[in-house]
C-alpha cells in the first residue's frame, strides 16, 4: 500500500470546537471526497494537513514525509486550491503566474498555456475581470502546471454551475489516469462525489464517522421505509436514524444485512444517497 496522505490522530483545540483523533489514509491513483456538515472541521483539517495552522497533537505524513519538517519539499509536490483566491487582482493570468511559478522547480510552463486554452482562459485578461468559475479553473491551472502529485482542494466547486462543475469533474477525473496522483477534496455538493470519488471520508462535529470506498458505504448502509408498528424502542436502536411519520417511519442503516433478517420482507430497503447518509447520521433519531 502505497499512502499519498496519511493523517493518524490528528486533534486541534479550539476554544468551542476540537477536532478529535483524525485518522485516515490516502493511497495514490484515488480520488477521496471529504464531507461533513457546516463547521464539521474540514477546513481546520485541510489547513492543517498544508500547515497552515498548528496542530495539538498526531502525525500528518504526505509522500511518507512529517508535513512540517519537510514542508517546503511537500509543498512543491502538492497543488492547493482553495475557495477565497488570493491573487492580485490587478494582474493579468501571465502577469500573476509569473510570480507563482519561479516558486516552483517543477514548473512546465508549455502544461500552463495547455491548460489555459483547455479552460478558456484568455491569458491577457485581469484576473479581477474572471467569473469565480473562472478563477476557480485559473488556481487549477496554476496547481496542475507543477507536476503536482497530489491535489488538495477545499470546496473547489462552491458556487459554480452545473457546466463549470462537470467541466471540473471531467479534468480531475483525466488527471486521474496518471495512478501516480492522488485528489484529496471538501464539497458540500454530494453528487459530484458520487460521480468521481473512490473514497468518502465524513467527518462530523471533529469526529471522522468513516472514511471507506464509495462502494463499501452504499453497499453496507441502507434507507429503510416500514409501517409504524414495526418500531418499537429496541429496534429503534438498530437505526442510525429515523424520521418518523404518521404512516410510517423512514430509516438510515449501516447494516442492511441485519436489518433484511429483522424484518424480512416487510420493509423496503432502498440505496441511500450520501446527502441521505450525512442527514441522517447529524440529525441522529428524531
Ligand atoms: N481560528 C479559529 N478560532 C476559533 N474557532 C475556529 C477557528 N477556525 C475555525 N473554528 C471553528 O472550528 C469549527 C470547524 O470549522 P471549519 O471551518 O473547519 O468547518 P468546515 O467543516 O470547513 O465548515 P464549512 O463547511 O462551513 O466550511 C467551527 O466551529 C469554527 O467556528
Amino acid at each position: 500500500m502505497s499512502n499519498i496522505l496519511s493523517v493518524k490522530n490528528l486533534r486541534k483545540k479550539y476554544k468551542d470546537f476540537t477536532l478529535q483523533d483524525i485518522s485516515f489514509n490516502l493511497e495514490k491513483g484515488y480520488i477521496m471526497g471529504f464531507i461533513g456538515p457546516n463547521g464539521a472541521g474540514k477546513s481546520t483539517t485541510i489547513k492543517l494537513i498544508m500547515n497552515l495552522i498548528k496542530k495539538d497533537d498526531g502525525k500528518i505524513e504526505i509522500f511518507g514525509l512529517d508535513n512540517i519538517s519537510h514542508e517546503k519539499e511537500i509543498k512543491e509536490r502538492i497543488g492547493f486550491v482553495y475557495d477565497e483566491s488570493h491573487f492580485y487582482d490587478e494582474l493579468s493570468v501571465t502577469e500573476m503566474k509569473n510570480i507563482i511559478a519561479p516558486f516552483y522547480k517543477g514548473w512546465d510552463d508549455k502544461a500552463f498555456v495547455r491548460y489555459l486554452k483547455e479552460f478558456d482562459l484568455p491569458p491577457k485578461k485581469k484576473i479581477k475581470d474572471f467569473s469565480k468559475g473562472m478563477k476557480m479553473k485559473f488556481s487549477l491551472a496554476l496547481a496542475l502546471s507543477h507536476g503536482a502529485e497530489l491535489i488538495l482542494m477545499d470546496e473547489p466547486t462552491s458556487g459554480l454551475d452545473p457546466i463549470f462543475r462537470s467541466e471540473i469533474l471531467d479534468i480531475l477525473y483525466s488527471l486521474m489516469q496518471d495512478e501516480n496522483k492522488a485528489i484529496f477534496f471538501s464539497t458540500h455538493i454530494t453528487t459530484d462525489l458520487e460521480k468521481v470519488a473512490d473514497y468518502i471520508t465524513f467527518i462530523n462535529d471533529g469526529r471522522i464517522i468513516f472514511s471507506e470506498t464509495k462502494d463499501k458505504i452504499l453497499e453496507t448502509y441502507g434507507v429503510v421505509k416500514g409501517g409504524k408498528e414495526l418500531l418499537d424502542s429496541d429496534i429503534k436502536k438498530e437505526f442510525i436514524g429515523i424520521r418518523e411519520s404518521s404512516f410510517g417511519f423512514e430509516g438510515l442503516t449501516n447494516n442492511t444485512k441485519k436489518i433484511k433478517s429483522l424484518f424480512k420482507n416487510n420493509v423496503l430497503i432502498e440505496k441511500p444517497s450520501l446527502d441521505d447518509i450525512m442527514v441522517y447520521t447529524v440529525k441522529g433519531v428524531r
